[in-house]
């Protein structure tokens, strides 16, 4: 498919990445301008050619199934810890409720009622022994861990790539992003959204994923071929549009953390997941698979906003924060 075929089809721009992945100085920048554009626009894109093989993308989907399909007492034994800060493991259906922007305890169990119908798990950078990984048992799904470190490694070469186009983007220096993206604090989230009953999800009854945006500075979302992605349009407030699949594509979209970064210029734009777009014949939508890959910034690290961003006309609307900070408030609502 050609990028003039998709643009047909869909709302949420399509950028083809090759050009900076070839590595011209125009092309790269060129890509960075369109990425930012999107950013600013709608806060979603599709990127296609971003490099990471489509039999990359193919396995971990598959490896996502088999860990999915163990038995709960088996993924009981990499449980995702009690205390919301520590994102790794398995979190069975119910355990979490994204909650947006909610900090009362009070409110936030009354939220919880109506748990997502999802399961997740989570794992991130290998070597931090600080926020370290929790896997299944080796001899209960050989070689899952081994192929969750190596994708999270593709795709953190991904992320740099994509956070150096953005910098160009905006006239910053090629590093100027990655200079605070050297820890590798991003994570790796399988989900696993059972079948569900449409009408359910469509009278808003149960929820896949309720509406809510992304903490870090930006998601790279894989998705299988179900469908049921939706994203806010920012032009209407409370109205959504089907973000279909575009098989072998990543969904990028800004996080809440360089929505501030960029003085609000760069949007961070809710998003939800509920039945696909067609009824199936049964009236029960299939299983969904989705991987997203979180990229967040150091945590030690200050950011103030970004130059460019602001002028007398238009001057900085927030205090400087580190990532830390900023993550941990945003965290323990979630959980
Ligand atoms: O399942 C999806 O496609 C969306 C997941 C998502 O938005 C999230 O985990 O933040
Ligand atoms: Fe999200």
């Amino acid at each position: 498919m050609t990028t003039d075929e998709i643009k047909k089809e869909v709302t949420v721009p399509v950028i083809d990445f090759k050009p900076f992945l070839e590595g011209t100085a125009e092309g790269k920048e060129n890509v960075g301008k369109k990425m930012i554009g999107a950013m600013r626009d709608i806060g979603f894109m599709y990127i296609i050619n971003h490099g990471i093989p489509q039999s990359d993308q193919k396995r971990m989907l598959e490896w996502s199934a088999s860990f999915f399909k163990l038995p709960d007492d088996k993924k009981m034994l990499c449980e995702h810890p009690k205390d919301g800060a520590h994102h790794r493991g398995w979190s069975a259906i119910g355990m979490e409720k994204v909650v947006q922007m909610v900090f009362d305890r009070a409110k936030i169990s009354e939220l919880r009622q109506h748990p997502d119908v999802k399961e997740s798990f989570d794992s991130g950078n290998e070597n931090n022994k600080e926020c370290f990984n929790i896997w299944p048992r080796d001899e209960d799904i050989p070689g899952f861990r081994e192929f969750c470190n190596y994708y999270f490694k593709v795709c953190e070469t991904t992320a740099d790539r994509l956070l150096r186009a953005l910098a160009l983007g905006l006239n910053l220096d090629e590093n100027y992003l990655l200079k605070h993206h050297e820890e590798s604090n991003n994570q790796l989230r399988l989900l696993c959204y059972p079948p569900t009953l449409e009408k359910n999800l469509r009278e808003g009854k149960t929820e896949r994923i309720a509406a809510h945006t992304d903490f870090g500075t930006l998601t790279m979302l894989l998705q299988d071929d179900c469908g049921g992605l939706q994203v806010e349009k920012p032009s209407n407030p409370g109205v959504f549009i089907d973000a279909p699949v575009i098989p072998g594509s990543l969904v990028i979209n800004t996080g809440d953390f360089l929505m501030r970064w960029s003085n609000d210029q760069l949007k961070s734009t809710f998003h939800r997941v509920t039945a696909p777009p067609v009824d199936s014949r049964t009236g029960i939508s299939k299983i969904r698979y989705s991987i997203p890959y979180f990229v967040s910034a150091d945590r030690h690290k200050v950011i103030d906003a970004l130059p460019g961003t602001f002028s007398e006309q238009n001057p900085k609307k927030y205090e400087p924060i580190t990532s830390g900070e900023y993550l941990a408030k945003r965290l323990n609502a979630t959980y």
